[in-house]
Parts: structure tokens; sequence; C-alpha cells
């Protein structure tokens, strides 16, 4: 009989850490014919997740281009996306999250009558520029997918209420939480982990959404400096956008007690995550690590659509401003009450076994076939 063919499609570093552990299942199960196409939407941190996780793609689009804007982007992903569907002809294409590359993808898919599964399917703020542009990416690949992969319950709620089919949506948990299993059981050899100062307290700080660009930023860097100038030791990965780097660098560069580096690879990343007093954040995947982790987040963003976590008080949002930043780390460095409080590990986002159970279903769906 011949194998179901899958095709996984990711181009960004926090697609890749998401899909790693799902595709490499995949690869084990004899019944499947499963390959791996990367569009390079953000080059080096991707390449930098494939090799961690030792993933060779079988396509790679290599679309990406300097200053690249959402309009280029989109238009120069699909007619390879489309090249790589006629060569291979998938029975089923896996996208995740709320990315370009996940959305252009499903695009491309349905202009070939290709069925996709969406892996993080049904997160929303119902805020069409926040996040911007992951909102509109990810309603819209709710549209053009078939199977929907919800993380949580809550996202499925999301899903029934906008009308799609409940047989075709099936709650599974985040396969970030599978990832950070993973790296924790396999941690790589010869790493030179990232170096602390013991007797300080540490801020783990990352920024680099849209709606933060300009002001956002500028103020987060002068509550870093009085933070700092207060005894907090602070790590601060810089993304490479010129967008975040160019103002980061030139107001943070030579304050003592900040250490600005480049993105770092995700094994270091978990073990500064573990180590951190608190995160200072506006990502979105970081939410679901922290709580698997236990550890305390500030979230830098005006709305979430990982209110599982807010809600668990595990996050808290903060707005985007200098004396908000700089109080709202005061109050619960003060307050050791409300940070254990916060501190407290929990599964909302998964329990490790989110591929495990996308594996299964994907094999209920050829069944019923
Ligand atoms: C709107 C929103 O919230 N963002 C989306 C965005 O990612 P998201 O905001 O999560 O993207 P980030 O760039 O913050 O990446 C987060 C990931 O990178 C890791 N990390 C971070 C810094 C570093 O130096 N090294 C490192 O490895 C973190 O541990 C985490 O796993 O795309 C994801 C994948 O589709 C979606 O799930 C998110 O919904």
């Amino acid at each position: 009989m011949a194998k179901f063919k899958i095709l996984t499609v990711f181009g960004t570093r926090p697609e890749a850490i998401k899909l790693a552990p799902l595709v490499k299942l995949l690869a084990e199960q004899v019944e499947f014919d499963s390959r791996i196409c990367v569009t390079g939407q953000h080059r080096d941190m991707l390449d930098q997740v494939l090799s961690l996780f030792d993933l060779q793609p079988d396509f790679d689009l290599d679309v990406m281009q300097a200053e690249q804007d959402l309009t280029d982007l989109t238009a120069r992903i699909l007619p390879k996306v489309r090249c790589v569907l006629t060569e291979f002809r998938p029975d089923l294409v896996l996208v995740q999250g709320d990315t370009t590359t996940a959305f252009a993808t499903s695009l491309a898919c349905y202009y070939q009558q290709i069925p996709v599964g969406h892996i993080e399917a049904g997160l929303r703020t119902y805020q069409p520029y926040s996040p911007f542009p992951e909102e509109t990416n990810r309603r819209l690949t709710s549209v053009l997918a078939r199977w929907h992969f919800a993380p949580t319950p809550q996202a499925k709620q999301h899903l029934l209420a906008e009308n799609y089919p409940e047989q075709h949506i099936v709650v599974t948990g985040n396969t970030v939480i599978d990832a950070l299993h993973w790296i924790q059981k396999n941690p790589p050899k010869n790493t030179a982990l990232f170096s602390l100062e013991p007797h300080k307290k540490m801020l783990l700080v990352t920024m680099h959404r849209r709606e933060n660009w300009g002001k956002g930023i500028e103020q987060l860097c002068h509550s870093l400096m009085a933070l700092a100038q207060q005894g907090w030791q602070i790590i601060f990965p810089v993304h490479p956008n010129p967008q975040v780097r160019e103002p980061v660098y030139q107001l943070l560069q030579h304050q003592a007690n900040i250490r600005l580096t480049d993105p770092l690879p995700y094994v270091d990343f978990v073990q500064l995550m573990q180590q951190a007093f608190l995160i200072l954040t506006d990502s979105g995947g970081i939410q679901e690590e922290a709580t698997a982790l236990g550890k305390p987040v500030l979230l830098l963003r005006d709305q979430t659509e990982r209110t599982e976590a807010e809600n668990s008080g595990i996050v808290q949002r903060v707005k985007v401003e200098h004396s908000a930043i700089v109080n709202a780390v005061d109050a619960l460095a003060k307050n050791p009450i409300k940070y254990q409080q916060m501190a407290q590990a929990s599964t909302l986002y998964g329990d490790g076994k989110a591929c495990e159970r996308i594996v299964q279903f994907i094999k209920q769906i050829v069944k019923n076939d």
C-alpha cells in the first residue's frame, strides 16, 4: 500500500522548536512518508534549531531577504511552495501557529486543493492588529485548514464559536511542551552554557513584536537602565531585526549589569529561563514554556491570546512604559508571597504528549478516508 505523504512546512525559530518533536515522531511511523520543507523566513535562527534537533529539510525555499516586508514575503512563498506541492504531491500538509509561512503555505495548499492540518489552532485576541500580523494570519489559516489541532480546550472553544466542525478539531496540548521535555532529556554535549554572576538576581528579557517597535522598545530600554542601576543582572538576547537591534544596542550596549547577546541556542535559553528570577517578554511561546517551568512572566503587550496563563496568575500583563515596568519588577521583588503564588509550574499548555495525539489523529484520518 502507498504510504500517506505528509509535508510539514515552517520558516521561523518558534515554528521549528514547536514542530521539531512532531517531525521526529512522524519520521518514525512506517505508514507515513514524512518530509520537511523550510521557507527560511528567519534564516539564522531557524538553522540553529534545525541543527540542535538534528533535522535535515527535504526542501529549502530560502525566501529570506534583508528588511523583508510582509507583502514581498507572502508573494515569494506562494509560488515556491506550489513547486514543492506539485513535485511531492502530499496527502496532507502541516503548518504551525500564526506566521506568514503558515498562512501563505495554507493558501498555496488551498489553490492545489491539498488538505492542511493546523497545529496550535484557535488562539485568538480578536484584535486584528494585536498581535500584527499574527492574529489575522492564524484566523486566515483556520479558514484554509481542514484539521485543527487546538493546544487547549479554550482554543477549541474559539474554533467551535467560529463554526468549525467539532469532528475536525482535536485538543492536543502545545507541542512546545514536547520540545521542552525533549531538550531536557537530550541536552546537547559540549555546549558552552551561559555564565552568570551568582550573587545577583537575573531578569531575562526578549522583545521583538511589531507593536513594540519604536516607542515600546525605547520605554523597555529606559526601564532596564533603571533596573540595572538598582543592581539587577539583565540578560537580553536581541532579535536580529534592525528595528529591534539598532535601538537596543544604541541605548544599552555600554550599561553595567546588562548583557546583550545574539539570539541564544534553545538549550541555553531554556537554562536561562530556569535561572531567571523573572522573565520580561512580548513572546508567545515563552509564556507557554514559563508556565511549564513555573517561572513568572511580565508580559510586555496590550493583548494576549494566552489567557490561560494570565488567568492562572503566572503571567502578568504590564504596560510597555518605563515606570510601569520598573514598578512591576519592584513589586514582585518586595513581595515574596505574591512571587511564590506566580511561580507555580502547571500543565495548562500540555503534558509533553501533544505530538503523540497529533500522530494518532492523523492515523485516524487515514483510516477513515
Ligand atoms: C503572536 C505571538 O505571540 N507569536 C507567535 C510566534 O512566536 P513567538 O512570539 O513565540 O516567537 P519568539 O521569537 O519569541 O520565539 C520563542 C521561542 O524561541 C526560544 N528562544 C528565545 C530567545 C532566544 O534567544 N533563543 C530561543 O531559543 C524560546 O524559548 C521560545 O521557544 O510564532 C509562534 C510560532 O508560530 C506562535 O506560536 C506565536 O503565537
